[in-house]
Protein backbone atom coordinates (compact mmCIF):
# COMPACT_ATOMS: atom_id res chain seq x y z
CA UNK A 1 0.00 0.00 0.00
CA UNK A 2 1.47 3.13 -0.87
CA UNK A 3 1.29 5.25 2.18
CA UNK A 4 3.34 7.88 0.95
CA UNK A 5 1.86 8.28 -2.24
CA UNK A 6 -1.53 8.70 -0.78
CA UNK A 7 -0.32 10.83 1.82
CA UNK A 8 1.04 13.23 -0.66
CA UNK A 9 -2.39 13.42 -2.74
CA UNK A 10 -4.08 14.83 0.00
CA UNK A 11 -2.00 17.03 0.95
CA UNK A 12 -1.59 18.40 -2.50
CA UNK A 13 -5.10 18.69 -2.38
CA UNK A 14 -5.27 20.73 0.42
CA UNK A 15 -2.70 23.06 0.15
CA UNK A 16 0.64 23.53 -2.35
CA UNK A 17 2.92 24.19 1.20
CA UNK A 18 4.11 21.86 3.67
CA UNK A 19 5.74 22.70 7.23
CA UNK A 20 9.54 22.25 6.82
CA UNK A 21 11.29 19.39 8.85
CA UNK A 22 13.42 21.73 11.16
CA UNK A 23 11.94 24.35 13.21
CA UNK A 24 14.45 27.05 12.65
CA UNK A 25 14.40 27.00 8.45
CA UNK A 26 12.95 30.55 6.91
CA UNK A 27 11.66 30.32 3.80
CA UNK A 28 9.49 33.63 1.44
CA UNK A 29 6.55 31.49 3.02
CA UNK A 30 4.53 32.18 6.11
CA UNK A 31 1.70 30.02 7.41
CA UNK A 32 -0.65 32.30 9.10
CA UNK A 33 -3.32 30.76 11.59
CA UNK A 34 -6.27 32.88 13.04
CA UNK A 35 -6.36 34.41 9.71
CA UNK A 36 -9.00 34.10 6.72
CA UNK A 37 -12.04 34.53 5.41
CA UNK A 38 -14.39 33.01 7.89
CA UNK A 39 -12.35 35.41 10.56
CA UNK A 40 -13.95 37.87 8.66
CA UNK A 41 -10.61 39.08 6.90
CA UNK A 42 -10.66 38.69 2.76
CA UNK A 43 -7.38 37.56 1.07
CA UNK A 44 -6.88 40.76 -0.41
CA UNK A 45 -6.86 42.61 2.86
CA UNK A 46 -4.42 39.89 4.29
CA UNK A 47 -1.73 40.74 1.37
CA UNK A 48 -2.53 44.39 1.96
CA UNK A 49 -1.46 44.15 5.34
CA UNK A 50 1.65 42.09 4.71
CA UNK A 51 2.71 44.35 1.67
CA UNK A 52 4.11 46.42 4.99
CA UNK A 53 6.72 44.58 4.76
CA UNK A 54 7.64 43.85 1.43
CA UNK A 55 6.36 42.26 -1.96
CA UNK A 56 3.50 39.72 -1.73
CA UNK A 57 3.19 37.27 -4.39
CA UNK A 58 0.22 35.05 -3.57
CA UNK A 59 -2.03 34.70 -0.21
CA UNK A 60 -3.38 31.14 -0.41
CA UNK A 61 -5.99 29.01 1.72
CA UNK A 62 -3.87 26.81 3.74
CA UNK A 63 -6.49 24.24 4.21
CA UNK A 64 -10.43 24.25 4.35
CA UNK A 65 -11.09 25.60 7.29
CA UNK A 66 -10.89 29.68 6.17
CA UNK A 67 -8.83 30.66 9.16
CA UNK A 68 -5.52 29.47 7.96
CA UNK A 69 -3.83 31.16 5.27
CA UNK A 70 -0.10 30.66 3.42
CA UNK A 71 1.37 34.27 2.39
CA UNK A 72 4.10 34.56 0.02
CA UNK A 73 6.73 37.24 0.00
CA UNK A 74 9.08 37.48 -3.22
CA UNK A 75 12.04 36.90 -0.66
CA UNK A 76 12.70 35.49 2.76
CA UNK A 77 13.74 38.57 4.32
CA UNK A 78 10.35 40.35 3.85
CA UNK A 79 8.89 37.22 5.26
CA UNK A 80 11.19 37.62 8.51
CA UNK A 81 10.17 40.91 8.80
CA UNK A 82 6.15 40.38 9.03
CA UNK A 83 6.47 37.50 11.35
CA UNK A 84 8.86 39.38 13.68
CA UNK A 85 6.13 42.03 13.50
CA UNK A 86 2.92 40.24 13.78
CA UNK A 87 3.43 36.16 15.27
CA UNK A 88 2.02 36.28 18.32
CA UNK A 89 0.82 39.76 18.84
CA UNK A 90 -2.72 41.43 18.36
CA UNK A 91 -2.75 42.73 14.66
CA UNK A 92 -4.92 46.42 14.47
CA UNK A 93 -5.25 46.16 11.12
CA UNK A 94 -6.30 42.55 10.87
CA UNK A 95 -9.25 43.26 13.44
CA UNK A 96 -7.57 42.78 16.67
CA UNK A 97 -6.58 39.09 15.96
CA UNK A 98 -3.75 37.23 17.41
CA UNK A 99 -1.95 35.53 13.93
CA UNK A 100 -0.03 31.92 14.49
CA UNK A 101 2.27 31.77 12.30
CA UNK A 102 5.51 30.03 10.82
CA UNK A 103 7.71 29.39 7.35
CA UNK A 104 6.13 27.04 4.82
CA UNK A 105 7.75 26.10 2.27
CA UNK A 106 6.36 24.71 -1.16
CA UNK A 107 5.29 21.02 -1.47
CA UNK A 108 7.11 18.99 -4.32
CA UNK A 109 5.24 17.94 -6.80
CA UNK A 110 2.93 14.59 -5.53
CA UNK A 111 3.28 11.57 -6.47
CA UNK A 112 0.41 9.61 -8.66
CA UNK A 113 -1.40 7.32 -6.16
CA UNK A 114 -2.66 4.24 -7.53
CA UNK A 115 -6.06 4.07 -7.13
CA UNK A 116 -6.48 0.87 -8.77
CA UNK A 117 -5.57 -0.65 -5.23
CA UNK A 118 -8.34 0.56 -3.43
CA UNK A 119 -11.43 -1.44 -3.92
CA UNK A 120 -14.52 0.35 -3.68
CA UNK A 121 -17.38 -1.45 -1.67
CA UNK A 122 -20.78 -1.28 -1.61
CA UNK A 123 -21.56 -2.84 1.29
CA UNK A 124 -20.79 -2.35 5.04
CA UNK A 125 -20.19 -6.20 5.65
CA UNK A 126 -17.73 -6.13 2.55
CA UNK A 127 -16.02 -3.53 4.39
CA UNK A 128 -15.89 -5.42 7.55
CA UNK A 129 -14.82 -2.45 9.73
CA UNK A 130 -15.92 -3.35 13.20
CA UNK A 131 -18.66 -0.61 13.62
CA UNK A 132 -18.84 1.00 10.36
CA UNK A 133 -22.64 0.53 8.89
CA UNK A 134 -24.50 1.45 5.75
CA UNK A 135 -28.07 2.08 5.38
CA UNK A 136 -29.00 2.07 1.43
CA UNK A 137 -31.92 4.16 0.74
CA UNK A 138 -32.57 5.41 4.10
CA UNK A 139 -35.06 8.08 3.05
CA UNK A 140 -36.89 8.49 -0.29
CA UNK A 141 -36.41 11.01 -2.76
CA UNK A 142 -39.02 13.13 -2.01
CA UNK A 143 -37.89 13.27 1.42
CA UNK A 144 -34.45 14.25 -0.06
CA UNK A 145 -35.91 17.46 -2.01
CA UNK A 146 -37.81 18.76 1.37
CA UNK A 147 -34.25 18.38 3.11
CA UNK A 148 -32.45 20.19 0.14
CA UNK A 149 -34.73 22.66 -0.29
CA UNK A 150 -34.86 23.43 3.96
CA UNK A 151 -30.58 23.67 3.70
CA UNK A 152 -30.87 25.89 1.05
CA UNK A 153 -33.75 28.20 2.75
CA UNK A 154 -31.32 28.60 5.59
CA UNK A 155 -27.70 30.35 5.47
CA UNK A 156 -24.64 28.96 4.70
CA UNK A 157 -21.04 29.38 5.75
CA UNK A 158 -17.87 29.56 3.33
CA UNK A 159 -14.95 27.67 4.19
CA UNK A 160 -12.35 27.61 1.77
CA UNK A 161 -13.88 24.87 -0.34
CA UNK A 162 -17.17 23.87 0.96
CA UNK A 163 -20.00 25.35 2.80
CA UNK A 164 -21.57 24.59 6.17
CA UNK A 165 -24.46 25.03 8.54
CA UNK A 166 -24.49 23.45 12.15
CA UNK A 167 -27.31 23.31 14.35
CA UNK A 168 -27.76 22.57 17.97
CA UNK A 169 -24.04 23.35 18.60
CA UNK A 170 -21.71 25.21 16.45
CA UNK A 171 -18.31 22.89 15.09
CA UNK A 172 -15.52 25.15 16.06
CA UNK A 173 -12.68 24.22 13.18
CA UNK A 174 -9.60 25.37 14.88
CA UNK A 175 -10.25 23.67 17.94
CA UNK A 176 -11.91 20.49 16.29
CA UNK A 177 -14.52 20.37 19.22
CA UNK A 178 -17.56 22.18 20.45
CA UNK A 179 -18.42 24.49 22.84
CA UNK A 180 -20.60 22.77 25.14
CA UNK A 181 -21.96 25.60 26.84
CA UNK A 182 -23.35 27.59 23.73
CA UNK A 183 -26.57 25.65 23.13
CA UNK A 184 -28.05 27.26 19.84
CA UNK A 185 -30.86 25.71 19.76
CA UNK A 186 -32.93 22.18 19.40
CA UNK A 187 -32.18 20.99 15.58
CA UNK A 188 -34.85 22.06 13.46
CA UNK A 189 -38.01 20.53 12.93
CA UNK A 190 -37.17 19.45 9.04
CA UNK A 191 -35.03 16.91 10.22
CA UNK A 192 -37.39 15.35 12.68
CA UNK A 193 -38.65 12.82 10.32
CA UNK A 194 -34.29 11.52 10.24
CA UNK A 195 -33.93 11.58 13.42
CA UNK A 196 -37.09 9.31 14.56
CA UNK A 197 -35.52 6.86 11.63
CA UNK A 198 -31.56 6.78 13.03
CA UNK A 199 -34.28 6.04 16.77
CA UNK A 200 -34.57 2.78 14.65
CA UNK A 201 -31.90 2.03 13.06
CA UNK A 202 -31.13 -1.23 12.76
CA UNK A 203 -27.50 -1.67 13.97
CA UNK A 204 -26.18 -1.37 16.43
CA UNK A 205 -27.21 -2.80 20.05
CA UNK A 206 -30.41 -0.43 20.65
CA UNK A 207 -29.42 0.26 24.35
CA UNK A 208 -26.65 2.47 22.96
CA UNK A 209 -27.69 6.40 23.28
CA UNK A 210 -28.81 7.91 19.87
CA UNK A 211 -30.59 11.40 20.92
CA UNK A 212 -28.37 13.94 18.67
CA UNK A 213 -28.23 17.34 19.53
CA UNK A 214 -25.51 18.65 17.20
CA UNK A 215 -25.74 18.42 13.07
CA UNK A 216 -23.20 19.98 10.42
CA UNK A 217 -24.84 19.99 7.10
CA UNK A 218 -21.56 19.60 4.91
CA UNK A 219 -21.97 21.02 0.52
CA UNK A 220 -19.21 19.50 -1.20
CA UNK A 221 -18.80 20.83 -4.85
CA UNK A 222 -17.50 18.41 -7.03
CA UNK A 223 -13.68 17.49 -6.62
CA UNK A 224 -14.00 18.92 -3.54
CA UNK A 225 -13.64 16.13 -0.03
CA UNK A 226 -12.57 16.23 3.05
CA UNK A 227 -9.68 15.35 5.08
CA UNK A 228 -8.58 12.23 6.78
CA UNK A 229 -9.27 12.57 10.72
CA UNK A 230 -11.20 11.25 13.52
CA UNK A 231 -13.87 13.31 14.86
CA UNK A 232 -12.27 14.35 18.03
CA UNK A 233 -13.21 11.44 20.69
CA UNK A 234 -13.81 14.46 23.63
CA UNK A 235 -16.49 16.36 21.72
CA UNK A 236 -18.52 13.57 20.24
CA UNK A 237 -20.52 10.48 22.00
CA UNK A 238 -20.13 7.28 20.47
CA UNK A 239 -22.61 7.38 17.23
CA UNK A 240 -22.44 9.33 14.27
CA UNK A 241 -24.79 9.42 11.53
CA UNK A 242 -24.35 10.59 8.45
CA UNK A 243 -26.98 11.09 5.42
CA UNK A 244 -25.64 11.51 2.01
CA UNK A 245 -28.03 13.40 -0.06
CA UNK A 246 -27.65 15.04 -3.97
CA UNK A 247 -24.86 13.23 -5.16
CA UNK A 248 -22.59 10.50 -4.05
CA UNK A 249 -18.82 10.30 -2.78
CA UNK A 250 -16.77 7.58 -2.05
CA UNK A 251 -15.37 7.19 1.79
CA UNK A 252 -12.63 6.14 2.49
CA UNK A 253 -11.07 4.69 6.23
CA UNK A 254 -7.64 4.02 7.19
CA UNK A 255 -6.28 2.88 10.33
CA UNK A 256 -2.77 3.12 11.39
CA UNK A 257 -0.48 0.55 12.89
CA UNK A 258 -0.95 0.02 17.16
CA UNK A 259 1.65 2.72 18.37
CA UNK A 260 1.12 5.73 15.98
CA UNK A 261 0.37 8.67 17.36
CA UNK A 262 0.91 12.28 15.67
CA UNK A 263 3.88 14.00 17.00
CA UNK A 264 3.64 17.55 18.26
CA UNK A 265 2.11 19.96 15.82
CA UNK A 266 2.84 17.04 13.35
CA UNK A 267 1.88 17.01 9.25
CA UNK A 268 0.67 14.08 7.68
CA UNK A 269 4.32 14.74 5.75
CA UNK A 270 5.53 13.66 9.00
CA UNK A 271 3.79 10.47 8.58
CA UNK A 272 5.29 9.45 5.33
CA UNK A 273 6.14 5.45 5.27
CA UNK A 274 3.61 4.68 7.98
CA UNK A 275 1.77 2.14 6.40
CA UNK A 276 -1.89 2.40 7.30
CA UNK A 277 -4.84 -0.62 6.05
CA UNK A 278 -7.08 1.71 3.55
CA UNK A 279 -10.44 0.13 3.22
CA UNK A 280 -13.17 2.51 0.72
CA UNK A 281 -17.05 2.53 0.03
CA UNK A 282 -19.44 4.07 -2.03
CA UNK A 283 -21.58 6.40 -0.04
CA UNK A 284 -24.99 6.96 -3.27
CA UNK A 285 -27.22 9.55 -2.27
CA UNK A 286 -29.96 8.77 0.41
CA UNK A 287 -27.82 6.04 2.24
CA UNK A 288 -27.13 6.50 6.07
CA UNK A 289 -23.72 5.74 7.08
CA UNK A 290 -22.89 4.98 10.50
CA UNK A 291 -19.88 5.15 12.57
CA UNK A 292 -19.66 3.60 15.40
CA UNK A 293 -17.54 1.59 17.89
CA UNK A 294 -13.81 1.06 16.70
CA UNK A 295 -14.68 2.48 13.07
CA UNK A 296 -15.46 5.38 15.08
CA UNK A 297 -12.99 5.71 17.51
CA UNK A 298 -9.89 4.18 16.15
CA UNK A 299 -10.24 4.82 12.20
CA UNK A 300 -9.79 7.50 9.74
CA UNK A 301 -12.23 8.90 7.37
CA UNK A 302 -11.86 10.51 4.56
CA UNK A 303 -13.38 11.33 1.27
CA UNK A 304 -10.87 11.97 -1.44
CA UNK A 305 -11.15 14.88 -3.75
CA UNK A 306 -11.85 13.58 -7.45
CA UNK A 307 -14.02 14.50 -9.56
CA UNK A 308 -14.89 10.66 -10.48
CA UNK A 309 -14.87 7.59 -8.14
CA UNK A 310 -14.04 4.32 -9.39
CA UNK A 311 -16.56 1.55 -8.12
CA UNK A 312 -16.34 -2.06 -9.13
CA UNK A 313 -14.36 -0.82 -12.06
CA UNK A 314 -17.09 1.77 -12.99
CA UNK A 315 -16.47 5.54 -13.38
CA UNK A 316 -19.32 7.58 -11.23
CA UNK A 317 -18.86 11.20 -11.50
CA UNK A 318 -19.25 12.95 -8.53
CA UNK A 319 -22.53 15.29 -9.29
CA UNK A 320 -22.21 19.45 -9.20
CA UNK A 321 -22.67 18.69 -5.10
CA UNK A 322 -22.96 16.49 -2.69
CA UNK A 323 -24.84 17.66 0.79
CA UNK A 324 -24.31 15.60 4.08
CA UNK A 325 -25.96 15.72 6.82
CA UNK A 326 -23.68 14.32 9.80
CA UNK A 327 -25.85 13.91 13.47
CA UNK A 328 -23.58 13.63 16.46
CA UNK A 329 -24.17 13.63 20.38
CA UNK A 330 -22.14 16.73 21.90
CA UNK A 331 -20.16 14.68 24.45
CA UNK A 332 -20.71 15.30 28.57
CA UNK A 333 -17.24 14.61 30.19
CA UNK A 334 -14.48 12.62 29.36
CA UNK A 335 -14.24 9.85 26.73
CA UNK A 336 -13.60 6.78 27.74
CA UNK A 337 -13.06 4.60 24.68
CA UNK A 338 -10.82 1.56 24.72
CA UNK A 339 -8.70 3.20 22.06
CA UNK A 340 -6.36 5.52 23.89
CA UNK A 341 -4.13 5.67 20.96
CA UNK A 342 -6.61 8.13 19.72
CA UNK A 343 -8.68 9.50 22.34
CA UNK A 344 -7.68 13.20 23.43
CA UNK A 345 -9.65 12.70 26.38
CA UNK A 346 -7.10 10.12 27.16
CA UNK A 347 -4.08 11.43 25.42
CA UNK A 348 -4.31 15.37 26.84
CA UNK A 349 -6.29 17.64 25.34
CA UNK A 350 -3.46 19.30 23.25
CA UNK A 351 -4.98 19.87 19.86
CA UNK A 352 -1.84 19.90 18.39
CA UNK A 353 -1.09 16.79 19.29
CA UNK A 354 -4.50 15.19 19.07
CA UNK A 355 -5.34 16.37 15.85
CA UNK A 356 -4.79 15.57 12.38
CA UNK A 357 -2.27 18.16 11.03
CA UNK A 358 -2.91 21.91 10.61
CA UNK A 359 -2.20 22.34 7.15
CA UNK A 360 -4.82 19.53 6.30
CA UNK A 361 -7.56 20.09 9.27
CA UNK A 362 -10.56 18.46 8.84
O1 LIG B 1 -19.64 14.45 4.67
C1 LIG B 1 -19.61 13.45 5.37
O2 LIG B 1 -20.28 12.45 5.11
C2 LIG B 1 -18.70 13.36 6.55
C3 LIG B 1 -18.56 14.61 7.34
C4 LIG B 1 -17.60 14.43 8.47
O3 LIG B 1 -16.84 13.51 8.53
C5 LIG B 1 -17.55 15.41 9.56
O4 LIG B 1 -18.26 16.43 9.50
O5 LIG B 1 -16.78 15.20 10.51
FE1 LIG C 1 -15.95 13.28 10.46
Amino acid sequence: MAAAAAAAEEEAANSMFTRPKCSTTTSPNLYVANCGPTVGLSLETISSVFSAFGLVTGVHAADDTGARVIVCFSDTTAAQAAYQALNGNPCPQLRGRTLRMRFSLPKLPAKVQDNDSLSVFLLASELAIPGIYLVHDFITPEEEEVLLAAVDASPWKSLAKRRVQHYGYEFLYETRNVDARQFLGNLPSFVSFVLDKISSFPEPANNKCRLMDQLTVNEYPSGVGLSPHIDTHSAFDELIFSLSIAGPCIMEFRKYPQGTWYPPGGTVADMEGVNFIRKAIYLPPRSMLLMSGEGRYAWHHYIPHHKVDVVKGQSIKRASRRVSFTFRKVRRGPCRCEFQQCCDSQRGSNVERSCPPLETSQ
